[in-house]
Order: C-alpha cells, then structure tokens, then sequence
C-alpha cells in the first residue's frame, strides 16, 4: 500500500439510483414510497425545454413536501452548457430548504466544471446560513469526462459518487449504437465462427471505479435503457458489481428491485467473508499469514477482500 491510505468512500446505501423527470410530479410520492437508496429527481435530459421553469418549481415543493424517509434526496441540474443550470442551483438552494442532500452534475468534462458549481453553491450556502453542505455526484458520459476522469474526482471534497451515463457517452465517444448500456450486437469477437459478445462499457466503468476509488467515492452505473429486459439488466450490473460499482440507476421502478438484489451481498457470500476472516483469524493465532479455506489460498489480502463484502452487508442492514 501506498503511504498515501485509499481513502474509505462514504457510507451510505447506494445500491439504487432512481430516477424521474421533474415535469412529472404526479410520480414522486411513488419514488419516494419505492424501496431505492438515492431518489434523482431531474432537470435535465427527460425536462423538455419548454417544462425547465414548472420542473424546478414542482421540485422546489416537492423537497419538502413529500416525505423521503432516509432516501438520500438528489436533483439532477442541467449542463454548464445550458442557461438554465445557474438558476436550478440558485432556487434549489434558496427555496428547496435542507433536506436536500445532493445536486447531481451532468455531462462533467473537467475539473474547473465542478470548481463552478461548487464556488456557486458555496455561496449561496454561506447566504442562506445552511448548516448541511451539499454533496456532489458528477456524470461521466462524454469523451472529455473519461479522459479527465481522476482529475474530476479529486476537484471538491463535496464529491461523493460518480455515474457513468452510458447514453451521453456512447454518442459523445461516437459509437455506432442507439442502445442504452448492456450488450452492443457488433461488439463481438470472433473465433472458428462463433461469435463472442464483449463488453464496450468495461473500459470506461474500470477508469470510473479506478478514480472513484483512489479518492474516495462512490462508483455508479447509470441507465440501462430497455427496461423490458431484466435478464439483459441483471448482466449488466452484475458486471459493474463485479467491477466495483455499488449500484445502478433505475429508469424504471421495476428496475428497482433488480438493482437492490444485485448490489446487496446475498447471504451465502456475507457467509464465505465471514468464514475467510474467522479463518485468517485462526492463521493468525497460528503464527501464519496464510492459510486454505475450501481448498483454495487465502491470506492477509482475503481479509480485505472479505471485508469488503461484510461492510457492504452491514452498510444496508442500517
Ligand atoms: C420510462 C417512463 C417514461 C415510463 O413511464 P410510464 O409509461 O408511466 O411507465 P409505466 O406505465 O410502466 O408505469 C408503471 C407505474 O409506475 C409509475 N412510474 C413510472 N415511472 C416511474 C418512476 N420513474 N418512478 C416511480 N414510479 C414511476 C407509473 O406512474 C405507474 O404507476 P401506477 O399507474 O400507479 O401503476 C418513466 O418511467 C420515466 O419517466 N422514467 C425516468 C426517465 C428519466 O428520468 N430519465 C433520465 C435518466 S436516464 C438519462 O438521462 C440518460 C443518461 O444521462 C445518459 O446519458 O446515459
Ligand atoms: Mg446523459
């Protein structure tokens, strides 16, 4: 390890993103009453043009008229390309009150983009007299995001997750599909005539996780569009939980579910994490610093390895 400790991401459930648009106010007690971690309302991209102003109003009353329970509360700004994002942050701040918990930041391409909102948000702040600061989630979904992606997520202690979107950055990065996440037809590989389908979102969820990690944060997986597909969803996270994400976003309430099965460690695994360290505990008191446990080696890093998956599990159980 390096004398630079990896610092602990922060300590939240985060297993379900939902999300819905801020024209649509009619569904907000639904999200609130479904069984997601992070509740995204949105101004941006599912906000036609026209909706902007009435979207951030129903939200302003909806912060603190609808009951969120333990949800962390996010809204989802529009692009720093936009004339609308200064006003979202300016009357969320000033209207919305305190229990919102996080402003979500789209279509980031460098540091300076976080740097904006943060100097803006902390002026408000210090304006109103708020006694909760504002975390940050920041979506990576063009080709200046991935590129820049560890300087993004080291640029505001207010960081605490990271979304890949997948939609944004399959068009940014010019990929021939119009798919949302999950397997693309001609990504494949091909041997003696059969066709082996790959994964084009690996690449960019590993530098996301990779960054995430080293400063603390939060990796998420974004949308996985077709939500007729459970069987197509449940492969894609599994694939980002494997990865290391913590969750997934859901487009629809029926990918809920799927997202909190995925993402919460089943029994049988928090089971085997508890069993490797009561191993490596016997080790230790052996004198050894690795032992076998079911035939195969674990030692001082299969602590880690267990450990993980036990806090994960105590995380969710509150
Ligand atoms: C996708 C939808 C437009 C579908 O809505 P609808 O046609 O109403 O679906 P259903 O008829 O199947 O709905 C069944 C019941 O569920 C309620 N409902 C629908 N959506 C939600 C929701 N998001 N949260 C809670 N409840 C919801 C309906 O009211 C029905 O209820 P009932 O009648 O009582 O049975 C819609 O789901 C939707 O708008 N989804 C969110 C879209 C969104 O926010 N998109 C932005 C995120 S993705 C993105 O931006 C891409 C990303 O940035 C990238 O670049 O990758
Ligand atoms: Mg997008």
């Amino acid at each position: 390890m390096s004398f630079r400790l990896q610092p602990p991401a922060p300590a939240r459930p985060n297993r379900c993103q939902l999300f819905g648009p801020g024209s649509r106010p009619a569904i907000f007690a639904k999200m609130a009453a479904s069984e997601a971690d992070v509740i995204n309302l949105d101004l941006e991209d599912s906000v036609a043009p026209s909706d902007k102003a009435v979207a951030r109003e129903n939200i302003i009353e909806a912060i603190s008229g609808v009951d969120w329970g333990r949800k962390t509360l996010s809204v989802r700004i529009n692009g720093l390309d936009t004339p609308w994002w200064y006003r979202d942050v300016v009357d969320l701040l000033e209207k919305g009150g305190e229990r919102l918990d996080q402003i979500m930041i789209p279509k980031v391409g460098c540091a300076e983009d976080i740097y904006a909102v943060d100097a803006l948000v902390t002026a408000v702040e210090r304006a109103m007299g708020r006694t909760k600061p504002i975390a940050f989630e920041v979506i990576i979904e063009s080709a200046a995001g991935i590129s820049h992606v560890e300087e993004i997520a080291k640029a505001s202690p207010r960081l605490q997750a990271m979304s890949l979107g997948a939609a944004d950055f399959a068009a940014s990065m010019g990929m021939q599909t119009t798919g949302i996440g999950g397997t693309q037809e001609n990504y494949y590989m091909l041997r003696e005539g059969v066709k082996h389908w790959s994964d084009p979102w690996h690449w960019a969820q590993a530098a996301i996780v990779a960054a995430c990690r080293t400063h603390g944060i939060l990796p998420v997986d974004g949308p996985f569009g077709d939500f007729s597909d459970d069987e197509g969803f449940r492969a894609q996270a599994r694939r980002s939980a494997t990865l290391g994400m913590v969750g997934k976003w859901a487009i629809h309430p029926k990918q809920v579910t799927l997202a909190n099965e995925v993402f919460t460690p089943s029994d049988a695994a928090v089971a085997e994490a508890r069993e490797i360290l009561e191993a490596m505990e016997a080790a230790k008191a052996r004198g050894e610093g690795a032992t076998v446990y079911k035939g195969r080696l674990v030692d001082i890093a299969s602590i880690k390895q267990a450990e993980v998956i036990v806090r994960q599990a105590e995380l969710i159980a509150g």
